[in-house]
């Protein structure tokens, strides 16, 4: 059972400099609490996949400190870096991720089988279930529209109980509504089972649904706004454009 409040992923001085002069991430420091929904905004380059990819191991800093449920990451060398994030993290991406060749139900209890863990069928079936997808098991990706396969790729970051959600601009690929819907399912991820998420995202209506928005510029922490409206975060974003 997690604490509210406590932090899930901590990052601490975290620079990333890819090349010899691309320093996408620049001595960042910020810390998700356990149970909220925070979205990352900056403009095009400003680090914001950096920061989520460093944040959640699927990358390593080159300096600074990542701790991920109280784990230090920052310095794991694979493989342990990989099972660290296995454990810890679910995923959802623009692009869904989902595995063409599987069906629903065995893309949903992917990652707990990669982990070595045994799959919590009945929790994968309440968690389809929530998202709309009862009945849609057996089923393929390619039968599926772009929101569907948007909830399948959610059920499967919610079904292995991670300590932490990451979304890289989950609606990117979705119309208006079908991205509202999927908004929505996060927003209830988070208060109804206690989810903790971190979001990229360039669309200040879609940071509107988080609890807070963290704003980079060239690398950098620039803002941090607290229960953020669309028009807050569309301001705030043009202030940090016009710097
Ligand atoms: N694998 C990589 N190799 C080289 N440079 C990279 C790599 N990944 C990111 N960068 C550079 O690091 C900087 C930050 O990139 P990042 O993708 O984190 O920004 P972003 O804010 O997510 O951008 P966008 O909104 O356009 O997706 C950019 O200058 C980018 O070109």
């Amino acid at each position: 059972m997690r604490i509210s409040g406590t932090a899930v992923v901590d990052l601490t001085g975290v620079t990333k400099t890819y090349g010899s002069t691309t320093r996408a991430l620049d001595g960042v420091s910020v810390a998700f609490a356990a149970g909220s929904f925070n979205a990352v905004m900056g403009p095009s380059g400003s680090g914001k996949s950096t920061l989520l990819h460093c944040a959640a191991g699927l990358d390593r800093p080159d300096s600074g400190q990542v701790r991920l449920a109280g784990e230090e990451i920052g310095g794991l060398r694979e493989p342990k870096l990989t099972r660290a994030r296995r454990r810890r993290a679910g995923f959802v991406f623009q692009s869904y991720n989902l595995m063409d060749s599987l069906s629903v139900w065995d893309n949903v209890l992917l990652p707990q089988r990669l982990s070595g863990v045994r799959p919590d069928r009945a929790w994968a079936r309440d968690v389809l279930r929530r998202v709309g997808l009862s009945g849609r098991e057996h089923d393929r990706p390619a039968q599926l529209s772009g929101g569907q396969r948007q909830r399948v790729a959610l059920a499967r970051a919610l079904a292995a109980r991670p300590e932490i959600v990451f979304a890289d601009e989950p609606t990117g690929a979705l119309d208006l509504s079908t991205g509202r819907e999927i908004l929505a399912l996060l927003r209830e991820a988070v208060d109804d089972l206690g989810a903790t998420i971190v979001m990229v995202t360039h669309d200040p209506v879609t940071a509107g649904w988080a609890d807070r928005v963290v704003f980079l510029a060239d690398g950098r922490i620039v803002a941090d706004l607290a229960d953020p409206t669309p028009e807050k975060a569309a301001a705030q974003m043009m202030a940090v454009a016009a710097r």
